[in-house]
This record gives structure tokens, C-alpha cells and sequence, in this order.
């Protein structure tokens, strides 16, 4: 009885129309068949047409009524003209889940300019127009819901990955002014949700670890239970969720203690330098091809 007592109330989100960004990746295809089985109908978008009609035939097996669309939601004026397309053959969409996502993978001074840039278009400048398109609908009906897939380094950081940090704190800021925008106009009915991952294990991040000894403490997460417990605070109406919990400790501490006390945290459990094996590993493949 307590446990239903403390079990948040979930929102069913059957018939309801849900977009879903970078659909064709790990965590985005997990999305995808969560939602399918709640019922809701899908809009699937990712540049990589093949992963994403992947995605689009799994979540039909399960049921679901689906559109999938090849786009590329780093260019804006691409992000306009599928919305609509979707406007037009599938209708209002009510529920938004922004999770396509990149990484450079490489040490800012020997980066590209234009690899740079790419992560603040997708992770960050797709927010803008993605909600400019899709939220007078639900402003309209004050009924949706959008959720931004952030990360744990868009509340904290680490070294060697500037564009990735830039971009996910950029989606944070995004999302919370976004959240307040919608209280203060009174759109209660237009929900928000910020997800707040730790290292998953869907290879975007291969090779990042923290100290061999602490890994079990911290265990990189399963991409199934991620999306199982980002569908809880979403389904809950929840305004933001860390997953695991245990992320809410160094995104307190880098705002309560000093960077110093905070510094000698990261070296003691190896905060400091876990991108290293993985920038290596990046840089591996791109000198290979
Ligand atoms: N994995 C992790 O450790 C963590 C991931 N996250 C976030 O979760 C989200 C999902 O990541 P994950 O599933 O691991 O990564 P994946 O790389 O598996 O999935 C990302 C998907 O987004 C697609 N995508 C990339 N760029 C674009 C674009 N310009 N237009 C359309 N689609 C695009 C990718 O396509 P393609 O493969 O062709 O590039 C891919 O299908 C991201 O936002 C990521 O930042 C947050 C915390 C931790
Ligand atoms: C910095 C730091 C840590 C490591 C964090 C890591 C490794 C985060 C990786 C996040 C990723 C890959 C997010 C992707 O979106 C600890 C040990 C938790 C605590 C001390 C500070």
C-alpha cells in the first residue's frame, strides 16, 4: 500500500502523436517501442534512414502507427520543412522527445571548426526550432508534453569534451527557461521533462570510465533501464530526473563547494581524465578512414 502511496500517478499517452528525434540510435529506438507500447502513435526522425526505419518496423510489429522521416535536424530550414510534412500526414503532435544527440570526440585544438559546430546545432540550436514548430499546437489545445534528453554534463563537467558541455548546458538553460515560459503564461497543460543520463552504455561514449575501483559504485547504465526510468518521470509528469540518482551528488556539490574541493573530488575518483581513453578511441577511427 505504501508503495502505491508513494508511486507517482502516470499519465497514459495512448492515441497521443510523439515525435521522437535521433529515433534510429540506441536510445532513441528504445523511445520509440516504450512509447509504442503505451499506445501512442510515432513520428521518427533521424538523419540515417535505414537505422531509423529499423526502428520504424520494430515499433510496428508491437502495434504502433508510424511515420518515419529522414532528417538531418542540424540544418533549420530542414527541421521546418518536415514539420510540415508531419503536420500534414500525421497530424498535431503532442509529445515531443528531443534525443538526437553527437559528441566530437576530439581534443578542441585539433577539431574541426565544423565538428564543433555540428554538436551545438544538434544538441543545442535543434531545441529552438523544433519547439517553434511544434509548440503553437499544443499551446493551442494547452495539452503536449516536451521532454529534452540532456545529460549529467549539461549540470557538471569534465575535461575534453568543451562542445559536447557547451551544448548540453545550452539544452538545460533551453529547457528550464522553456518550463518557466509555460508556468508564467498559465499553459500548465504543456508539460516538461529534463533527462539528466550518466555514462549509457550505447557506445556514443565508448571508452569513458572513471577509477577501475569506483566503476561498480558507478556502473555505466543499461540503455533499457535509462529509457525505463526516463518513461517514469515522463509518464509522471516529473520536471526533471537524473538517472541514477546518485548524479544529483557532483551536480550539487559543483555549484556548494569550492572548484578546488570539487577538483580534488574529480582526481580522487577519476573524473578528471575519463575522457581520455575515449577521445583516444575517436581519434583512432578517424585517422583509420
Ligand atoms: N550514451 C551516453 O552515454 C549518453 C547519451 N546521452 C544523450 O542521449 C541521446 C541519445 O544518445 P545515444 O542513443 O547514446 O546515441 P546514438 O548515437 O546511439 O543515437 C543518436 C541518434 O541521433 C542521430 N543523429 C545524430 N545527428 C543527427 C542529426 N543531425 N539529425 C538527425 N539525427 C541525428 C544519430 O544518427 P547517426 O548515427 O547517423 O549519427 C543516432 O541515430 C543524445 O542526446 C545523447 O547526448 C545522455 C547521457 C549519456
Ligand atoms: C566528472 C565526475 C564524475 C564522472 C562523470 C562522468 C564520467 C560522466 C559522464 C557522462 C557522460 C558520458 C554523459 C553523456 O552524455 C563522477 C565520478 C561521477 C563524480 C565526480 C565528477
Amino acid at each position: 500500500a505504501l508503495q502505491t502511496l508513494l508511486q507517482p500517478r502516470l499519465k497514459s499517452v495512448e492515441g497521443e502523436l510523439c515525435l521522437i528525434t535521433g529515433a534510429g540510435g540506441a536510445l532513441g529506438r528504445l523511445f520509440a517501442l516504450e512509447f509504442a507500447k503505451e499506445g501512442a502513435r510515432l513520428v521518427l526522425w533521424d538523419c540515417d534512414a535505414a537505422a531509423n526505419e529499423r526502428t520504424g518496423r520494430q515499433a510496428r510489429d508491437l502495434g504502433a502507427r508510424v511515420h518515419a522521416y529522414t532528417v538531418d535536424v542540424s540544418r533549420r530550414e530542414d527541421i521546418y520543412a518536415a514539420a510540415e510534412r508531419v503536420r500534414a500526414e500525421a497530424g498535431d503532435v503532442t509529445v515531443l522527445v528531443n534525443n538526437a544527440g553527437v559528441v566530437a570526440g576530439r581534443r578542441l585544438l585539433d577539431c574541426p571548426d565544423e565538428l564543433l559546430e555540428r554538436t551545438l546545432l544538434v544538441n543545442c540550436h535543434a531545441l529552438f526550432w523544433m519547439t517553434k514548430a511544434f509548440l503553437p499546437q499544443m499551446k493551442a489545445r494547452n495539452h503536449g508534453h516536451i521532454v529534452t534528453i540532456a545529460s549529467a554534463l549539461g549540470l557538471f563537467t569534465t575535461s575534453c569534451v568543451e562542445d559536447y558541455c557547451a551544448s548540453k548546458f545550452g539544452a538545460v538553460g533551453f529547457h528550464e527557461s522553456l518550463a518557466h515560459e509555460l508556468q508564467a503564461e498559465n499553459q500548465g497543460g504543456v508539460k516538461t521533462t529534463l533527462v539528466c543520463p550518466y555514462i549509457v552504455d550505447t557506445g556514443m561514449f565508448a571508452g569513458c570510465e572513471i577509477r577501475k575501483e569506483l566503476r561498480s559504485l558507478i556502473p555505466p547504465l543499461e540503455p533499457l533501464y535509462t529509457v525505463q526510468q526516463s518513461m517514469k518521470a515522463i509518464l509522471g509528469e516529473q520536471q526533471m530526473v537524473c538517472i541514477p540518482r546518485l548524479i544529483y551528488i557532483p551536480f550539487l556539490a559543483r555549484v556548494l563547494l569550492p572548484w578546488e574541493a570539487n577538483l580534488a573530488t574529480y582526481r580522487f575518483m577519476g573524473g578528471d581524465k575519463c575522457m581520455l581513453p575515449f577521445i583516444r578511441r575517436s581519434e583512432a577511427k578517424v585517422s583509420s578512414t
